[in-house]
């Protein structure tokens, strides 16, 4: 461990994580024409449908936690704050309804994503609860959707004929009640209940009656999504006989009506954002806010999910032995350059596991901050767990999962520090904040609470905000792990995984390529 230390003290400090750093010149010629530099449109079909779904719809959605917090308005208080947005603020229908569809779309492509569930079947009643649904209708058609439109009512005012003409202009199909299947499931995968809203009253009359008691008999598929209002159900009582529709997803619009404390399915959201303060001060009215630029927010409590039974089947392009690169490094970047080009998250992080000296293994995740044909190299606490049990078992395994590209690196092989030189340039390259960050923790050790450290770092702030330099711990720098083991995982169908695996034999240094059992 030693002698090895002395030798990577010349090392300069090229192997800094570049975004194309160059390739070690101790590989042959021929090999560098083998780099690719990869545009986005070429790595995009290498990502999973699922993946590409999920850079249309947006980031993260926050689950509100209490349920209780939000109001619930009851059918004449919808109806007001309707006419306040559409009378002294301005608003005009078909801006509210633009943007109630677009709530309606990206709610249920947060759930449903097109690879599974593209066969939509919007069913459009004769109010503003179906205008919401045609809305909906064409923008899952631009998310990807093959939606199909049952409008058997039509208004024949001009906001609704417009949202037809503009359905039609993408050969959106519409469908009359006589042509619908009586058994819906065969030829769809998710149905947008719009047909009635907030304004309905009575007893549903022809020809809904009759489609009513057809989403009715539905089992699990197609999933039914109801907008504003589970259709058929009273607006402030609910499903107050038992025998209404029991919809997967309900968008409420605005603030959720009465009859939505009734609905327990899955997948309550909210859109509508568009409530000036005012109303929501005089309807008195208590919201969730939006994430980012969301249109619409999960609410109410997450679905119970059966964990035995979340599985995700990997489809991917094979990954074959005549195409892969001769040296793991090279294939190493070559996955982490398409890793980072297909816009992954922390593509540097890397679970580290390592062992004392009982055997007995941790892990945790580090960042890579830099790799070459010497090494992979990360930084810490060397009085930490995992430098204490470096030091004595110097041997370690990284695991990289780029689980949007169904892809997972091992990595193994003897650690040992970098030189001190090597240390000091990268800590002093780290925001100040982390610097001082790194000086406070002694990492691994027990504190008795958040205070500790926060009064620390305080006064470190204080003492170097004169921008002065931040002398690094003696205790902090970087590991290289030198691999003799590398294996390329890529997910296929089935679990009939590719796993290509290099390895190093004593006292050769060319590496084998062996494909291993999934
Ligand atoms: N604030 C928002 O977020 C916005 C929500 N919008 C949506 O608008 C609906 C409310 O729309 P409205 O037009 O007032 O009403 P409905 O869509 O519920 O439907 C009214 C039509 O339905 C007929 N109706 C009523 N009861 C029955 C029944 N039992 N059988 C058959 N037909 C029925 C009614 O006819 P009537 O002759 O009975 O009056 C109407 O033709 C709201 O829920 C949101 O989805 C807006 O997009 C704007 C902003
Ligand atoms: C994504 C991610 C990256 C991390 N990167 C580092 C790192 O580079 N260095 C580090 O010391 N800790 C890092 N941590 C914190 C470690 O996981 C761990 O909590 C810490 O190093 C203490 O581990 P130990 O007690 O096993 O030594 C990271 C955590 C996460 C989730
Ligand atoms: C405790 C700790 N140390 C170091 C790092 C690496 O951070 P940096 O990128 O600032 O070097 C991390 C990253 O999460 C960390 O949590
Ligand atoms: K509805």
């Amino acid at each position: 461990m030693r002698s090895s230390m002395r030798r990577v003290t010349t090392m300069t400090f090229s192997f800094l994580l570049q975004s194309s750093p160059p390739l070690p010149p101790v590989l042959p010629k021929p090999l560098l024409s083998h780099e690719h530099r990869y545009s986005l449109s070429s790595i995009l079909p290498l990502l999973t449908q699922r993946s590409r779904l999920r850079t249309l719809s947006t980031k993260s959605i926050p689950i509100m936690q209490d349920s209780t917090s939000v109001s619930y308005l009851s059918q004449r208080e919808a109806a007001e704050i309707d006419e306040t947005l559409m009378g002294p603020l301005g608003f005009s229908v078909d801006q509210l309804m633009e943007l109630a569809g677009l709530s309606v779309a990206t709610s249920v492509a947060e759930v449903y994503k097109p690879s599974e569930y593209s066969r939509v079947l919007a069913i459009c009643g004769p109010g503003n609860n179906g205008g919401d649904g045609l809305v909906a209708a064409r923008h899952l058609h631009h998310f990807g959707y093959k939606p199909s439109i049952c409008y058997p009512k039509r208004t024949p005012k001009s906001l609704y004929t417009g949202l037809v003409t503009q359905l039609e202009s993408l050969s959106v199909p519409f469908v009359s009640v006589d042509d619908l299947p009586e058994d819906l499931s065969k030829d769809f995968d998710v149905i947008i209940d719009a047909i009635f809203g907030f304004s309905f009253h009575g007893a549903p009359r022809p020809p809904f009656d009759d489609i009513i008691r057809r989403l009715l008999s539905l089992q699990k598929r197609p999933v039914i999504v109801s907008v504003d209002i589970p259709s058929g159900w009273h607006v402030e009582e609910g499903d107050n006989e038992g025998g209404g529709i029991k919809p997967d997803m309900l968008v409420s619009l605005t603030a959720p009506k009465l009859c939505a404390k009734r609905f327990c399915g899955p997948h309550h959201f909210l859109g509508g954002r568009f409530v000036p303060p005012s109303v929501a001060e005089k309807y008195k009215l208590e919201l969730p806010s939006y994430p980012g630029t969301s249109m619409c927010v999960r609410i109410g409590k997450p679905p119970k999910v059966d964990i035995s039974a979340m599985r995700v089947n990997y489809v991917s392009p094979e990954l074959l032995e005549d195409q892969v690169e001769s040296y793991p490094i090279l294939q190493f970047r070559k996955w982490f350059d398409e890793a980072v080009a297909a816009g992954l998250r922390e593509t540097n992080a890397m679970a580290l596991s390592t062992t004392n000296k009982d055997r007995k293994p941790s892990s945790r995740m580090v960042l890579l901050k830099g790799f070459d044909e010497n090494g992979f190299v990360w930084f810490t606490n060397y009085e930490s767990k995992k430098g204490s049990d470096l030091s004595e078992n110097p041997f370690a395994a990284l695991l990289f999962y780029w689980e949007d590209m169904n892809r997972q690196v091992r990595i193994e092989g003897a650690v040992e520090r970098i030189s001190e030189e090597e240390s000091e340039t990268y800590y002093h390259s780290r925001p100040r904040g982390s610097q001082i960050g790194a000086i406070v923790s002694k990492q691994s050790s027990v504190v008795s609470g958040r205070h500790v450290l926060y009064d620390e770092y305080e006064e470190l702030t204080k003492k170097y905000s004169d921008g002065s330099v931040i002398p690094k711990p003696k205790n902090w720098g970087g590991f290289r792990l030198k691999p003799n083991l590398f294996e390329f995982w890529q997910g296929q169908p089935s679990r009939l995984h590719d796993r290509l695996q290099y390895s190093l034999q004593e006292g050769n240094p060319a590496w084998i390529i062996r494909r291993l059992a999934p």
